[in-house]
């Protein structure tokens, strides 16, 4: 079911200063309550890695079946920022979750494509179609992850809708549990109401803190936030405003005692 809702959005010129109305913009949402069938993982163990990944699970002398998914790109749209990624940290295994389905075939098309026109690149890249709010814990072990992002996510502005939202209190249990300490989530966003809200929530988790200026600054991750991704250029284009909070898993030492900052971006 598509759901279609509009925001007032008003904006200010960098040049000029002086506010930018522009009108209502639609936003088609897909429903990420409803049912939905599709396949799932009933466990982490039972992901098909030679599937998603088959040149580096299927020949016995390059398979490594100890490697698994470290990034995951939550609602990845269009795929932009899983292609930059992927060349960015050829050796991580990453991949997109997509709840439409077309979607979801066209980025697995446009990695086929990529795959073939550049052989021996863009092998540790894939997607799949799922509910990100429903079923993480199908996908991913406990600390599995080192990267979460959640790039210009559905607002859901009506607040009935906020339960829809990929951030929320309750949805941040879950992603600790599946990010390793030191692990970190890139949120960003073009409807301030919605960043406020992301940063808010992770800002008053007990498992999150915030990367400081220094960190933000020296990480190559950060930076492709507004540019890779589909959404991101169409709100660049339009000289739009964006929001992001950046936040790392906390660590803790096995006497539970906060570790010291060891998890740094590896490229
Ligand atoms: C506004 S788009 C942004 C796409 C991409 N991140 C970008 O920046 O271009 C939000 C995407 O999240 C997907 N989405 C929404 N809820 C989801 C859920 N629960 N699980 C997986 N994907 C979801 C939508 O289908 C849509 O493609």
């Amino acid at each position: 079911m598509l759901e279609h809702e509009s925001t007032p959005n008003t904006t200010h010129s960098k040049t000029t200063g002086l506010p930018r109305k522009r009108f209502y913009r639609a936003r088609a949402h897909s429903n990420p309550l409803s049912d939905s069938h599709f396949p799932v993982p009933i466990s982490p163990s039972q992901f098909d890695y030679t599937l998603h990944y088959p040149q580096l699970f299927q020949s016995s002398d390059q398979s490594d079946g100890s490697k698994k998914i470290e990034f995951a790109d939550i609602g990845c749209g269009f795929g932009g920022l899983l292609i930059s990624l992927s060349t960015l940290f050829p050796n991580t295994l990453m991949i997109g979750m997509e709840l439409r389905d077309k979607v979801t075939e066209y980025v697995k098309e446009r990695i086929l494509a990529l795959r073939t026109s550049n052989p021996g690149q863009y092998n540790n890249v894939s997607v799949v179609r799922t509910n990100s709010m429903k079923y993480i814990p199908n996908y991913f072990e406990k600390g599995q992850l080192t990267k979460m992002f959640f790039l210009f996510p559905d607002p859901h502005f009506k607040e009935k809708n906020h339960r829809r939202r990929v951030i929320s209190p309750h949805l941040l249990d879950e992603y600790a549990y599946v990010l390793r300490g030191g692990g970190i989530i890139y949120t960003i966003t073009d409807v301030e109401e919605l960043g406020v809200w992301m940063n808010s929530c992770l800002e008053n988790h007990p498992l999150f803190e915030a990367l400081s200026e220094d960190e933000l600054e020296a990480d190559p991750v950060v930076k492709l936030l507004n540019t890779a991704t589909e959404e991101g250029q169409k709100v660049a284009r339009n000289d739009g405003q964006t929001f992001r909070a950046i936040y790392r898993r906390i660590a803790f030492e096995s006497n539970g005692k906060v570790k010291a900052r060891t998890f740094c971006a590896r490229f």
